[in-house]
């Protein structure tokens, strides 16, 4: 069943094409990898998904419904969830806080109920902090539930950020190099969390990654973007062995890497 779909996908900054006439699909419980050399499109792809960036033109179709021009929060609410190269989180705040914050963007009680402190209010309170601890643990991150963000290991930070991903509910979810900076073992690590969390929520995944072994490692299907294009679509195997991807990649400081 296709859960998202792209159609001719185009976006330009000034006179550069970030992402040319991009089509490709995504079907219920997939983990699709996109890579491409620095500067290939990758993340304008996700801008554009979850619309921090209006395509040119093109079209997003995510559970038959088109998303172009609906607002960020909107298509979080939809249940499209992203994390960042860079991970966003309030670093002053509790791990726990950070959570909650990122529940509140698909908050169902009114302003009206929080201000009023009512019952709607402390019902809905006590039903996410208890998906919030939820989350936690399964990252491994309760025992941290009241520490300052800014005081994990940039390992744990990472796993925060997807943690307040999945905090917003999502049936899709994008993540942005989630082992970027991670070394072998973590990035392994990471794998086995992505699948696992997967099977847990009922997910399907999009993923960017630069770390080969872990899109090689997990992604059945991978497409490859070169210059805002897709030069490749297939299984890891035929990807690995394209002729243009090799190209793509030779040009490039990461020479061998996809070996
Ligand atoms: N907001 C923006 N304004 C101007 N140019 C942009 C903007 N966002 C992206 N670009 C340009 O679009 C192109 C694609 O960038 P993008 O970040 O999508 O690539 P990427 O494949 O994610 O790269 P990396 O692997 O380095 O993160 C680049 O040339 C980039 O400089």
């Amino acid at each position: 069943m296709k859960i998202l779909e792209v159609k001719n996908l185009s976006c330009a900054f000034g006179g550069l094409m970030a992402v040319s006439d991009l089509s490709f699909e995504l079907h219920k419980n997939e983990i699709l990898g996109i890579i491409g050399p620095n500067g290939a499109g990758k993340t304008t792809v996700f801008n554009l998904i979850t619309g921090f960036y209006l395509p040119l033109k093109g079209e997003i179709i995510f559970n038959g419904k088109n998303i172009v021009g609906l607002k960020p929060y909107q298509i979080t609410r939809l249940g499209i969830a992203r994390t960042f190269q860079n991970p966003r989180l309030f670093k002053k705040l509790s791990v726990m806080e950070n959570v909650m914050i990122a529940m509140h963007k698909v908050y169902n009680a009114h302003m009206l109920d929080a201000i009023l402190q009512n019952k709607r209010y402390s019902v809905e309170e006590s039903l996410q902090k208890e998906r919030a601890e939820e989350i936690l643990e399964f990252f491994g991150l309760y025992r941290r539930k009241n520490d300052t963000a800014e005081n994990l290991p940039y390992g744990e930070q990472r796993k925060l950020e997807i943690a307040r991903a999945l905090a917003t509910n999502p049936t899709l979810l994008l993540l942005d190099e989630p082992a970027a900076g991670m070394n072998l073992n973590e990035s392994l690590e990471l794998v086995d969390l992505i699948a696992t969390i997967r099977d847990k929520f009922d997910l399907t995944v999009l993923l960017i990654e630069h770390h080969m072994e872990v899109v090689m490692n997990i992604c059945k299907r991978i497409i490859v973007l070169d210059f805002g294009m897709k030069i490749a679509e297939g299984n890891p195997e035929k990807v690995r062995n394209d002729p243009r991807v090799i190209e793509a990649y030779l040009g490039k400081e990461v020479k061998g890497v996809i070996h």
